[in-house]
C-alpha cells in the first residue's frame, strides 16, 4: 500500500499534470480506506493484555497515529491552492531572475522569483511589494478552506480519541508535559534571541532608517526571508567584520564548477566518511536533483522512503549554492535514517519522534558549515582561526538557528490554539504571537480578511511544525554527543565530525533504533547516557562566545527587547488586547495600548 501511494505521489510531485494528480488522489483514497481497516482492527484489541513490549509499542504507535477520518484530498485542496498561487512581477526585469519580457504575464512563483527578491533586494518598497503580493495571493484564497479543514481535522481527532487536532499532532511525542517543556525551552533561549534581535535592529536601522524603530519590533519584509524565519540572507548587512573570511562558499563552488550531482556526491561522501551507508543504485537513477526543464515539478526539497526497503529518493530543484549544499545534507540524513531502520518491523520504521528525523540532518549541518570542514573539502583555503572570524561565523549560524526558534515556536502555538479555541481573529492572533515572541510585525496593516499564516507552506499543507522547534534544541544535544564521541578537543562551535568512525558508530546505533523504543530512551543512547531530557544547554554553549560579544555590543546602545506601541498593534488587531510588553531592559515605557476600533 505504502509503495503504491508513495509512487503515485512521487509521480505527481515530479511531473505536475492533471492525470498524475488524479492518480495520486485515487491511490491516497484507496490507502486511506485500507489503512482505516487495519487501524480499526489493531486498536480494537485491548492491547493492555499483550505482554510482549514490542507489540505493545506497535499498537501504541498506531493509536497515536490514528487515521484522518477525512479523505486526504481535503488537505490536497489547500496544498493545491498554495502551489498554484502566482503573482505579477514586483521588480524591474532582470533584478531577480531572467530578464522579464515587457508586459510579462503574472506568473511569478514563491520559488524562485519571490524568494530571490526577499533574499537579495535591499530596496524596502520592492521588498514590500514581494511580501504583500505573496501574502495577498495565498491568504484570502486559503482562509475558507482552512476554516473547513480545522473543523474536519478536529472531528477526525475526536474520532481517534483525542480532544482536538492539536492533541493529535502532539501524540507522537507521547509526553503530557510537552507544552510546558517547549515553553520552558523557548524561555531558556529567548534572552539570547533578544540580544541578537537588538543588534540586528541597529544594523537595519542604519541601512533602512526610520521604517525600523530603534526600540520596536522589526517589519517582516526586511529580514531576507518570506516568513522572517531565517535572517541568513541579510548577513551582509549585519556581519561585524566584513573584511574577515566569510563562511559562504557559494562563489568558490561556482568557481570550481560544482554541479548539483557533484553536490550530492559530496554529501554522500560526508556520510560514508563516518562509516554510514552509500546511496543505492535506485537513488541515483530515480532521484530528481534539479528542476526539470520539460515539465512542472513541486520544487520544495524532500526525501522519500518507498517502503520497499530498497527504493529511496530525494527531490530537489538544486541550485549551486552553499545553502542548497546544506539542504542536501539535511535531506540525505532523512535517507540515512530510512536506510538504518529498514530492518525494523514496518511500524517502527520512523524517527524516534518526528524531531529526531529533522535533527540528524541539521546536526550534521553544524559540522559541514564550519570553516574547518569547508577547508577540508577544498571549498575554503587559508582560514584564520582568530576571534573576529569566529564571531562572524557564529553570527551567521545564529541568523539561521537562533532566529528560527521563535518562528518555529509560534507556528504550532498558533495552530494548536486555533484547534482548541476556534477560528476567530486567526490573523490577529498570528501577529500577536509573532510580535510577542519574534519581535516582528507586518509591514502594512492586516485585517481578518487576510490569512497570513497560510502564506507558510506547512500551514497550508497541514504539516506539523513542532518537530522543527524540538529539532533545533535536539540537534545541538546530538552534535555535542557526536563531537564527544569523535574526541573533539575544542569549543563546540569549531567541531567537525567528518571522517570520525566513532561518531558514525554512535549515529548508526541511534538511527537503527527507529521508533522501536520510546524517544527518551533513544535520546539517552544518543547522549551516551547523559540525559533523556530536551536541554538547551548545548545550544547556549555553542553560541556562548557570540552571547558575550552581543551583550558588549548592546550595552549602552539602547533597548534590548522591543516596546509595542498602539501603532504596532493597530497594524493587525481589531482591538489590542493588553500584551505583556516584551520585557525590555532598561524598562522602556510602553504607550498605553488604546482600543483601536
Ligand atoms: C516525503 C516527505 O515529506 N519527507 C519529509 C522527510 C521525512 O519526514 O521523512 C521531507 O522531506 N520533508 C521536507 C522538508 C523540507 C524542508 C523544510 O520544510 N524545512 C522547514 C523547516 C526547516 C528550516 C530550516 C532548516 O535548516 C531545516 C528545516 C521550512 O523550510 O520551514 C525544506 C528545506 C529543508 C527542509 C524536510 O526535509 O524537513
Ligand atoms: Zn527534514
Amino acid at each position: 500500500m505504502c509503495f503504491r501511494v508513495t509512487s503515485a505521489t512521487w509521480g505527481f510531485s515530479t511531473n505536475v499534470t492533471e492525470s498524475n494528480r488524479r492518480r495520486m488522489l485515487e491511490e491516497q483514497a484507496l490507502s486511506w480506506k485500507f489503512g482505516r481497516v487495519s487501524w480499526r482492527k489493531a486498536t480494537s484489541l485491548s492491547w493492555a493484555r499483550i505482554a510482549d513490549p514490542a507489540s505493545r509499542r506497535q499498537l501504541q504507535i498506531l493509536a497515536q497515529e490514528g487515521r484522518n477520518a477525512l479523505a486526504d484530498d481535503r488537505f490536497a485542496e489547500m496544498k493545491d491552492t498554495y502551489a498554484r498561487a502566482r503573482v505579477c512581477p514586483v521588480s524591474a526585469p532582470g533584478v531577480s531572475g531572467p530578464a522579464g519580457v515587457p508586459g510579462q504575464s503574472c506568473d511569478w512563483r514563491l520559488e524562485p522569483e519571490l524568494s530571490r527578491v526577499l533574499a537579495r533586494s535591499r530596496d524596502s518598497s520592492e521588498l514590500l511589494r514581494a511580501w504583500s503580493s505573496w501574502h495577498d495571493a495565498v491568504g484570502p484564497a486559503l482562509r475558507p478552506k482552512f476554516v473547513r479543514y480545522v473543523q474536519l481535522a478536529n472531528e477526525a481527532a475526536r474520532l481517534n480519541g483525542f480532544r482536538d487536532a492539536g492533541e493529535h499532532m502532539r501524540a507522537p511525542y507521547d509526553d503530557p508535559e510537552l507544552e510546558p517543556e517547549v515553553t520552558a525551552l523557548w524561555a531558556q533561549v529567548s534572552p539570547l534571541y533578544r540580544q541578537l534581535h537588538a543588534y540586528v535592529r541597529r544594523q537595519l536601522h542604519r541601512h533602512y532608517g526610520d521604517i525600523v524603530r530603534e526600540d520596536g519590533p522589526l517589519p517582516a519584509h526586511l529580514l531576507g526571508n518570506m516568513w522572517a524565519q531565517s535572517w541568513k540572507n541579510i548577513a551582509d548587512l549585519v556581519v561585524p567584520f566584513p573584511d574577515k573570511q566569510g563562511a559562504d562558499v557559494t562563489p568558490e563552488m561556482l568557481r570550481q564548477g560544482y554541479t548539483p550531482l557533484r553536490m550530492f556526491q559530496t554529501a554522500e561522501e560526508f556520510f560514508t566518511s563516518l562509516g554510514l551507508k552509500p546511496m543505492s543504485m535506485e537513488f541515483w537513477r530515480h532521484s530528481m536533483l534539479e528542476r526539470p526543464v520539460d515539465r512542472e515539478a513541486v520544487c520544495r526539497a524532500s526525501a522519500w522512503d518507498f517502503c520497499n526497503r530498497k527504493d529511496y529518493r530525494i527531490k530537489q530543484c538544486t541550485e549551486v549554492t552553499m545553502e542548497d549544499l546544506l539542504t542536501i545534507h539535511h535531506e540525505m540524513a532523512h535517507i540515512q535514517y530510512y536506510l538504518h531502520y529498514a530492518d525494523q518491523p514496518f511500524i517502527f520504521r520512523r524517527g524516534a519522534n518526528p524531531a529526531f528525523h529533522e535533527a540528524i540532518g541539521d546536526a550534521v549541518g553544524l559540522s559541514v558549515s564550519t570553516p574547518r570542514h569547508l577547508q577540508r573539502i577544498g571549498l575554503l583555503n587559508n582560514i584564520t582561526d582568530d576571534y573576529e572570524t569566529n564571531i562572524n561565523y557564529l553570527l551567521t549560524v545564529a541568523l539561521d538557528k537562533v532566529v528560527y526558534l521563535p518562528f518555529a515556536y509560534v507556528v504550532d502555538q498558533w495552530r494548536w490554539r486555533v484547534f482548541s479555541e476556534g477560528v476567530e481573529n486567526m490573523n490577529g492572533r498570528w501577529w500577536e504571537l509573532r510580535m510577542r515572541h519574534q519581535g516582528v510585525i507586518p509591514p502594512v496593516p492586516r485585517t481578518e480578511r487576510d490569512f497570513d499564516p497560510g502564506a507558510k507552506y506547512h500551514v497550508a499543507a497541514d504539516t506539523p511544525y513542532l518537530r522543527y522547534f524540538v529539532s533545533l534544541v535536539l540537534q545541538f544535544q546530538i552534535h555535542e554527543a557526536l563531537c564527544r564521541a569523535a574526541g573533539h578537543p575544542g569549543p563546540l562551535h569549531t567541531c567537525d565530525i567528518y571522517r570520525s568512525r566513532e561518531a558514525g558508530r554512535l549515529l548508526a546505533e541511534v538511527l537503527s533504533l527507529g521508533a522501536s523504543r520510546p524517544w527518551r530512551d533513544v535520546l539517552r543512547v544518543a547522549t551516551q547516557g547523559a540525559t533523556d531530557r530536551l536541554d538547551a544547554r548545548p545550544l547556549l554553549e555553542f553560541f556562548q562566545p557570540l552571547a558575550l560579544w552581543l551583550r558588549v555590543q548592546n550595552r549602552e546602545r539602547g533597548v534590548v527587547g522591543w516596546t509595542t506601541t498602539s501603532h504596532d498593534t493597530a497594524l493587525f488587531a481589531r482591538w489590542a488586547r493588553p500584551l505583556a510588553a516584551a520585557a525590555a531592559a532598561p524598562a522602556a515605557t510602553t504607550l498605553p495600548l488604546l482600543a483601536i476600533v
